[in-house]
């Protein structure tokens, strides 16, 4: 039976300011530009834009940030019933960006008392994930209580309901104590979901150590439930490996580069949507590729996700190098 949601996300929701004047260190950068960020609100946006039917469950700040945040992403066409105000005085996230160069971009995160890791258990409601066909967990959400608990209440609703659990490591040192309650964590959350999204270094978090393995990682984690586990490097591209041994490469594609931020989230956005629009591993892949080849030549991370219609006509330009 169809769901009333395509996809639901479940993390935080915050503010990015990107940087206004490229190719300068944050030291020297005076001006910047407010968007709606937090890796999974920027999923949920994305998969928004390329057609999905997505709802939202986080904390927001009862302050103009809150308001910001949540008329955008309603704006956006997100779901935002299952968004809560903070009633503590708990404030929004904040990403500064740095544009040095297109290769030298980095992230400086505020994030002490954040609202989105105030979020309760029972600030999640069942009713609202039963309405979803796939649930985005972001790892950072795990990194305190009782956010953590809150998402680890919406893992068990949807493995109890039969709603695919897609978890996003989404790995951001700022909130974690320390590396070996990271790795507990993320280990919990990954032996339930059935699909996990991440870069190497993330992988390498999840089993704490350093240089870790692909194929020892997969084989790992395919003890537990997962189905189908990504793993990505960069711009040397990405390998989804399937429950069953089959592994299958993503490249990515040329791009005017701007800054490198926002890749992760444009990518899961389009492979997420890919695969529940029925596409396979391998387009799928492309489709998240080719997404993230467009955000990254542009300034923002919500606000330069693609459409369908601009990812396939990159697709389509770039068919023949595709890999090369
Ligand atoms: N410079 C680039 N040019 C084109 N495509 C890129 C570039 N960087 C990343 N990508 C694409 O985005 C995908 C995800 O990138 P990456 O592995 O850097 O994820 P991430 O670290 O989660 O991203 P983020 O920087 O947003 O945190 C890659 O597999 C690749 O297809
Ligand atoms: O995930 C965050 O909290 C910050 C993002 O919104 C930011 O745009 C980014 O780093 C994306 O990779």
């Amino acid at each position: 039976m169809a769901k009333k949601y395509d996809v639901i996300a479940i993390g935080r929701a915050c503010i990015d300011l990107n940087a206004a004047e490229y190719n300068r260190p944050m030291e020297e950068t005076m001006t910047f530009s407010k968007y709606v960020g937090g890796s999974p609100a920027n999923i949920v946006i994305g998969a928004a834009k390329l057609g999905l039917s997505v709802g939202f469950i986080g904390k927001i700040p009862d302050d103009q940030h809150g308001n910001y945040i949540k008329q955008y992403m309603a704006e956006a066409g997100v779901n935002t019933d299952g968004m809560v105000v903070d009633q503590e005085g708990h404030k929004s996230g904040l990403t500064f960006t740095e544009i040095k160069s297109p290769e030298e971009c980095s992230i400086l995160m505020y994030r002490d008392e954040v609202a989105d890791l105030y979020l309760r258990p029972e600030e999640v409601s069942a009713e609202y994930i039963k309405q979803a066909s796939n649930l985005v967990v972001s790892g950072t959400a795990l990194s305190r209580s009782p956010s953590r608990e809150a998402v680890l209440k919406a893992i068990s609703i949807a493995k109890a309901n039969d709603i695919r659990v897609i978890f996003e490591l989404d790995y951001r040192p700022y909130t974690w104590t320390n590396a070996e309650e990271v790795s507990i964590y993320y280990s919990l959350a990954a032996r339930q979901a059935d699909i996990i999204i991440g870069t190497r270094d993330e992988f390498d978090m999840l089993e704490n150590r350093q240089g870790g393995d692909n194929d020892a990682t997969v084989a790992e984690l395919f003890k537990y439930a997962p189905q189908l586990i990504v793993i990505k490097h960069g711009v040397e591209g990405s390998y989804a490996y399937e429950r069953g041994g089959k592994m299958t490469r993503g490249f990515a594609y040329k791009s005017n580069v701007l800054k490198t931020f926002g890749a992760g989230d444009s990518y899961a956005a389009a492979f997420i949507t890919a695969l529940h629009n029925g596409k396979n591993v391998k387009e799928a892949l492309k489709y998240g590729s080719a997404a993230a080849a467009i955000v990254v030549s542009k300034h923002s991370s919500s606000e330069a996700m693609p459409t369908i219609k601009a990812i396939e006509q990159l697709m389509s330009e770039q068919a023949a190098t595709y890999g090369k």
